[in-house]
């Protein structure tokens, strides 16, 4: 696939979020004497034009981003500019020249190559207050920059930088971004005054990366809190994957008895089991998953940055092939890549026992270290391959995104060891299987972060939760509010409720609780015991649900008033249209509780949900995406409000709990057939739009995107891998698709007619904005996007280089195509307004 092309689509408004407002493209020509502001954006310099010096007494503003500039000689001759933009250039030294801008307000110098500032320049910018040194290859910031006393916001994310010490004394600094660097302690002083403070993808330590995630508030709480006392911790987030019987729960529950346990079959893991087991100091949060494939979509929920992860591989079922390899190892791999890019994987070979003999083995074991060696080099090859690309076109600059976007992916750095060979059923393999995880996991390179500080309170609070439950005075379900948490323990202490809210909130992110506060009907139920809440879960995620329907006793039935006959449609609405009924899932969930010795008819209601209140595990379930809500007896509303690109839309009661209603569970469909009948043929005249991914399109992702968009949309249909819904008169088609191996999500939609054309458009936007949502969740994941040409079997396409602009801003127009209509590399010509969103749009980001 060809990745890239050349044609500028949408004015590029360069910067999002905060800065994106203060920033105002000016349009004015380089040559118009006497004008205070000049662009020089994207026209290729490698050294700044002359025209630059006219009138230079007057010129405040200028625009030099996306050039090729390597320096800025003489730009101090400007000595009245205020605002400097110098970004996606390719300087690699920082001009010192820039310490003369005396009048200096913002400067942008981001996305370069600068790998040391020298003194003596910022003390000089005594009105800079706006700092964007983003993305360069800082080790160190200079010592004075805390001289700069204007400064009020600075972004130094994407750096190699260590320690912010040097920051300390900026009085005003109000917004600081420091994301992606490789800081491991932060000084407090620096939190004194801050109001905006992002710090994720560091190997924190001091407050742990847990903390810094709550916000300024639990910074500054975790601060005080660590004068009276504090200690020194360490521990592990251990993930357990592979394929079904490997001997994940062998291996886990072996490592935390320190001798082989036999797993009866009977014994298989459904869903997750958590475990916590202390070995020499160093605390394992071991997370046992499931292998079925039915529990791949609820992965996502429980798998976190950063974690060691032990895949286990059954050798005496692999057979050297490349099949084997991609079913037992290399899916596994790539997923981890895609998730959780920062990990360290070590590949376990079990059932050695059953392997003929040492030389079945050690082929084995050689064909899997070789294959993932060159599954991990094809990979950075291939990233290196697609950079040079980029940078051998006729204009780089053009690329600067996607080049960073690589950059960005080489910075991972997925870490895969040898594979381990463990016999599990001998005492000896199983302490040489300990001993080396321990080695491993406490090997600082490996896993930089393991070590946290943390005030002795947080230690202490976990403790008075678990003596709590023991005491009876938390109920062994493990479902308190958040209130009676707060009574209970402040009852027994002077502790500040915020104080008590920040612990939980760390509790919560390391997962010893479960609190999730961010979703309002949730917020004032805190689970002290996870592995409950797991085991509902489970009662609903299974391979074996349609066994659970049917196993449902009779009495059970009549006690509720239900007929066999209902329970006969549940079956087959759940295999035929992947429906699960609420009153299925709510007795279901009553046995599991039956099972742990917890049914009370109130925490049944209080977890299904009663009345039009939906109860804790339904509101996770869509919460996180693993179904959406489904009207069984309507499927389609006909009184679906008009979609207007101005307007949000909202769900007229999306919290309604109705017993008699069902929820739909995507990937457990089998085919497409009720999404092709209402689509109906595909047209010339659609909209089409693909959207590649690299490598591909992750497991699970595409049931995420059914449930994201369709539960927005009351009007829609659901397959297997394709989906359809309809909002006023669009009707919006997107499926998967592979074209010459490269995979990608299509998205159709009907034309309407001419005056239709701008809310096709903005059904597509929808769209892919929801995609950018979840694609936060696969950071390893590269994309492409463009128009394939319309005429049939022309394999041309017009490629979108700034459709990350167009979704994420939400604003923009067609600056470059000017004709009215293109015509392909194969000479097929079409409308403009066809291939791309041409107009004007509404700049509302929904
Ligand atoms: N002989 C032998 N049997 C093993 C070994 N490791 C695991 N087993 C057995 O293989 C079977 C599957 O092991 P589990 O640990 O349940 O596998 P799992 O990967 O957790 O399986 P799921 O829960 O289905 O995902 C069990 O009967 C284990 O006792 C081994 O090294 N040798």
């Amino acid at each position: 696939m060809e990745v890239y092309g050349n044609l500028s689509v949408i004015a590029t408004c360069p910067f999002m979020g905060v800065e994106r407002s203060d920033y105002v493209l000016s349009c004015l020509g380089p040559n118009e004497q006497g004008k205070r502001e000049k662009d020089y954006a994207e026209r290729k310099l490698k050294t700044l034009p002359k025209s630059i010096w006219d009138n230079n007494k007057n010129v405040t503003k200028i625009d030099l981003q996306k050039n090729r500039l390597k320096h800025v000689h003489g730009i101090s001759q400007l000595a009245n500019l205020a605002e400097l933009n110098l970004s996606r250039n390719e300087i690699v030294d920082f001009p010192q020249e820039i310490r003369d801008l005396h009048q200096l307000k913002t400067l942008y110098i981001n996305q370069n190559n600068i790998k040391c500032i020298p003194l003596d320049v910022f003390p000089s910018l005594q009105n800079l207050q706006f700092l964007k040194l983003s993305t360069n290859r800082l080790v160190e910031l200079p010592s004075d920059i805390n001289q700069c006393q204007s400064l009020t916001y600075l972004n130094v994310s994407n750096n190699c930088l260590k320690d912010l010490q040097a920051l300390v004394g900026l009085a005003k600094l109000q917004d600081l971004y420091v994301e992606k660097n490789r800081l491991t302690d932060l000084p407090e002083e620096l939190f004194e005054n801050l109001t905006m403070f992002k710090a994720t993808g560091n190997p924190l330590r001091k407050p742990p990366e847990e903390v810094c995630v709550g916000g300024l508030k639990d910074i500054r709480s975790y601060f005080t809190m660590l004068r009276d006392s504090s200690s020194t911790i360490k521990s592990v987030k251990t993930m357990f994957l592979g394929s079904s019987m490997a001997g994940k729960s062998t291996l886990c529950r072996s490592f935390d008895k320190c001798h082989p346990v036999k797993v009866d079959e009977a014994d298989r893991t459904v869903g997750i089991e958590i475990k916590e087991v202390e070995k020499r100091g160093v605390r394992f949060l071991c997370w046992d998953f499931a292998g079925q494939e039915e529990y791949y979509i609820t992965h996502h929920v429980f798998i976190t940055p950063q974690a060691f992860v032990i895949l286990a591989i059954d050798l005496s079922s692999y057979d050297l092939t490349d099949e084997s390899f991609k079913e037992h190892v290399s899916f596994w791999i790539s997923n981890i890549q895609l998730r959780v890019p920062d990990s360290v994987v070590l590949p376990v070979g079990t059932h050695i026992d059953l392997c003929p003999d040492k030389m079945d083995i050690d082929q084995k074991k050689k064909d899997i270290d070789s294959k993932l060696q060159c599954m991990l080099t094809e990979r950075e090859e291939t990233l290196q391959q697609l950079n040079k690309k980029l940078q051998g076109s006729d204009d780089p600059s053009l690329y600067s995104d996607q080049m960073d976007e690589l950059r960005r992916l080489r910075d991972y750095n997925l870490k895969v060891l040898d594979l381990l060979l463990v016999d599990c059923t001998k005492p000896e393999d199983i302490q040489m299987f300990q001993d080396h995880i321990l080695r491993e996991a406490t090997n600082k390179e490996n896993l930089p972060s393991i070590e946290r500080t943390l005030p002795g309170i947080y230690q202490e609070v976990e403790g008075e939760i678990q003596d709590l439950l023991q005491n009876d005075e938390i109920p062994q379900h493990g479902r308190v509010t958040l209130s009676d948490l707060l009574n209970i323990h402040i009852s027994q202490g002077d502790m500040n409720p915020e104080n008590l809210k920040c612990i939980l909130r760390y509790l919560h992110r390391i997962g010893v609780i479960v609190w999730y506060e961010d979703i309002p009907s949730l917020k004032e139920d805190v689970f002290v015991k996870p592995s409950v809440l797991i085991s509902l879960f489970k009662a609903i995620i299974r391979h074996d649900l349609v066994k659970q329907i049917q196993d449902i006793p009779k009495q059970e039935l009549c006690r509720r008033r239900i007929l066999n006959k209902h329970r006969e449609t549940w079956v087959t609405d759940y295999v035929e249209k992947a429906t699960l009924h609420n009153m299925a899932i709510s007795i279901l969930v009553q046995k599991e509780l039956k099972k742990l010795d917890l049914d009370d008819e109130d925490i049944v209601d209080e977890i299904v949900g009663k009345g039009s209140r939906p109860g804790s595990l339904m509101c996770l379930l869509q919460h996180f995406e693993v179904c959406l809500p489904a009207k069984i007896a309507s499927q389609l509303n006909p009184e679906a409000p008009e979609f207007r690109p101005s307007r949000r839309w909202v769900h007229p009661n999306p919290d309604v709990y109705d017993p008699d209603s069902a929820c739909m569970f995507p990937s457990y469909l089998k085919n497409n057939d009720t999404v092709l009948k209402m689509w109906g043929e595909d047209k010339l005249s659609d909209l089409n739009v693909h959207r590649y991914f690299s490598p591909e399109i992750p497991y699970g992702f595409f049931h995420r995107l059914i449930v994201k968009t369709c539960s927005f949309y009351p009007v829609h249909w659901v397959g297997k891998d394709q989906c359809c819904f309809r909002s006023g008169n669009t009707l919006t088609l997107v499926k998967t698709k592979t074209v010459n191996e490269d995979q990608c999500i299509e998205i159709r939609c009907k034309d309407q007619g001419q005056d239709e054309i701008q809310k096709s458009w903005q059904m597509v936007r929808e769209i892919m904005n929801r995609m950018d949502e979840l694609t936060q969740e696969w950071p390893g994941l590269v994309q492409y996007v463009h128009t394939p040409c319309k005429e049939h079997g022309c394999s041309a396409y017009f490629p979108w280089r700034d459709w990350k602009d167009w979704v994420c801003a939400g604003s923009g127009k067609n600056s470059s195509v000017q004709e009215e209509k293109m015509t392909c590399n194969n000479g097929h010509t079409r409308r403009t307004e066809l291939i791309y969103p041409t107009g004007l749009f509404s700049s509302d980001c929904t």
